[in-house]
């Protein structure tokens, strides 16, 4: 432990998860994880805009993807590659992300990346899922999902992913883990992940009857922070942002991180990535 917390207050979070991740258990070295996502971005129009603003610190990502922001290899692959350039910028230090679609945040993971592929295809996917909870969970970063529409599944990962969530206050716009409605069933880490935001019970009820939450219903359990009119998400993402960034980011960083270590499953561990990955990889298979 007394390695972790020296590691935490050097690298941060995402640097102990890298310190983890890029070490196998037999001291193999891993491919870094960069390397193969700069690769795999074959997309011609971006999915994904940022906006830096180098006064406050603070980069707006607008995922732009229509119908419905589809979590698809291609956007998860560029919306990686986006967190990472930001990640590396030290004039960075928060980060809020929301979508410039009407009515929707993001629809989770893209259905058709789970019908009818290669097991190999399934396995790249898979891997850039696990990716964007990586680097998003274990972001130096403070982050903000403003979220301006629905959220299902994958979309809700995305959101709780975050520091905080701010969601537009419309009854018609839901939010939750979902997948037991669909026929599937939510990864350990999207449990963990759920459980560190609304606590064991309100998690397993929610997980195991695939509950979707209108926006007010998920104020009451806790899985967004805050309630605001459409057209006020953004500007008070803004304004708490500069609530978050008033805490020193070393503090605020090793708190977050001691917080995650004691509370998650070991995915980081590169042997826990591989065994999520082959599990996933057969049931997206047989779907
Ligand atoms: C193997 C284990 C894996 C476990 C983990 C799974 C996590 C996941 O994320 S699974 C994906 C779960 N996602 C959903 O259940 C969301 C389904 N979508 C919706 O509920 C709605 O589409 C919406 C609330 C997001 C938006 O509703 P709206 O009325 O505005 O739009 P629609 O008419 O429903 O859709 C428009 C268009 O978009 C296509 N679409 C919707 N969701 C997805 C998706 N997840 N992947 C790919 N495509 C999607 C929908 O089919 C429509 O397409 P067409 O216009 O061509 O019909």
């Amino acid at each position: 432990m007394a390695n972790v917390l020296r590691n935490s207050a050097k690298f941060g979070f995402s640097g102990v998860l890298s310190q983890l991740s890029i070490h196998s258990r037999h001291g193999r070295e891993c491919v870094s994880p960069c390397f193969s996502l700069q690769q795999r971005n074959n997309s011609t129009s971006p999915k994904i805009k940022v906006d830096l603003d180098s006064s406050t610190g603070v980069a707006v990502l607008r995922m732009q993807s229509p119908p419905v922001n589809s979590l698809s290899l291609d956007f998860l692959t560029e919306f990686c590659i986006n967190l990472e350039k930001l990640e590396m910028d030290r004039s960075c230090r928060g980060l809020i992300i929301t979508s410039t679609l009407s009515k929707v945040f993001s629809a989770g993971l893209d259905i058709m990346e789970m019908y009818g592929k290669s097991p190999e295809r399934c396995g790249e996917f898979w891997k850039a899922v696990q990716e964007m909870w990586l680097k998003l969970y274990g972001s130096n970063m403070a982050t903000i999902a403003a979220i301006n529409g629905s959220s299902p599944a994958g979309g809700c990962l995305m959101s709780i992913g975050c520091d905080y969530r701010i969601m537009v206050d419309n009854p018609r716009y839901s939010i939750g883990l979902n997948e037991t409605q669909l026929g599937i069933v939510a990864p350990f880490w999207f449990k963990d992940t759920l459980v560190n935001t609304v606590g064991n019970r309100a998690a397993e009820l929610s997980l195991e009857l695939g509950l979707l939450y209108s926006a007010p219903d998920a104020l009451k359990i806790g899985l967004v922070d805050q309630l605001v009119p459409e057209d006020q998400v953004l500007s008070t993402a803004q304004d708490t942002m500069s609530k978050w960034l008033a805490i020193p980011d070393h503090a605020r960083q090793i708190d977050q991180c001691v917080y995650i270590i004691y509370n998650t499953s070991p995915l980081p561990l590169d042997h826990a990535r591989q065994m999520d990955q082959c599990v996933i990889s057969v049931c997206i298979y047989y779907i």
